[in-house]
């Protein structure tokens, strides 16, 4: 499942993560791709003072976690730094698969991968994130403060950015949910009781909705 997080990020909030960007510079983004996505990795990768960096990564983490589709999309147990990357001068980032397992100190299962758009799509050329499952192929280009999540486990791209500069913050995470079917299920049923309280409120249908998803969720959460 594909999803994809509205609003994430509003003006003030791009305007700031801007200026932090400002405050580092993007370096080869070879260096922190695996062995095989490393031929294809042509996009740069955003480094600063460590204060600086994680006080970023901190920030959008917070906005991101906030949003109200966020912990019923991802189920997140863990969740890694932000990396933030930049693509011009057509580069990208050729199709890959995301490693299974990430972290250095303590690793974690990457179940769940997240983009979110920092620059304005009309403002470069190229650029889409584009999946590929199976014969369909998926291509997104949002708009600055949009997010999109996707399971790790899909193979994907980045076009070439042909003119401008596209700018990202990407990250990484552990669900207490490993299959991508559950957690589609419990999305289901948490929606499907989200819009029985809104248009009948609190009734029986509500209240057997609910215990079938706390109580799948508690079958299947992997602590
Ligand atoms: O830039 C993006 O939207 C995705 C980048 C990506 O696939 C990665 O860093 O593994
Ligand atoms: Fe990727």
């Amino acid at each position: 499942m594909i999803t994809i997080l509205d609003n994430v990020l509003d003006k003030d909030d791009l305007k700031l993560i801007h200026d932090s960007l400002d405050r580092g510079q993007f370096y080869d983004g070879a260096e922190t791709a695996g062995w095989a996505a490393k031929s294809v990795k042509k996009n740069k990768q955003w480094y600063a003072e460590p204060d600086l960096e994680a006080e970023l990564s901190n920030t959008v983490t917070r906005k991101l976690v906030a949003h109200p589709q966020f912990s019923t999309t991802t189920y997140a147990k863990r969740i890694a730094p932000f990396l933030f990357s930049e693509s011009s001068c057509s580069g990208g980032y050729g199709d890959h698969i995301d490693d299974a397992l990430m972290g250095a100190e303590s690793i974690f299962r990457a179940d769940l991968s997240c983009t979110v758009f920092l620059s304005d799509p009309e403002s470069y050329s190229g650029g889409e994130l584009v999946f590929s499952i199976g014969a369909e192929t998926l291509r997104y280009k949002l708009k600055a403060g949009q997010a999109i999540i996707y399971p790790s486990t899909t193979l994907h791209r980045v076009e070439p950015v042909t003119e401008g500069v596209r700018k990202v913050g990407i990250i990484w995470l552990e669900s207490f949910i490993r299959s991508a079917e559950k957690r589609e299920i419990l999305n289901d049923l948490d929606l499907a009781r989200r819009n029985i309280m809104s248009t009948q409120g609190k009734n029986a249908a509500f209240d057997q909705i609910s215990k079938s998803h706390a109580n799948l969720l508690r079958l299947w959460a992997e602590t």
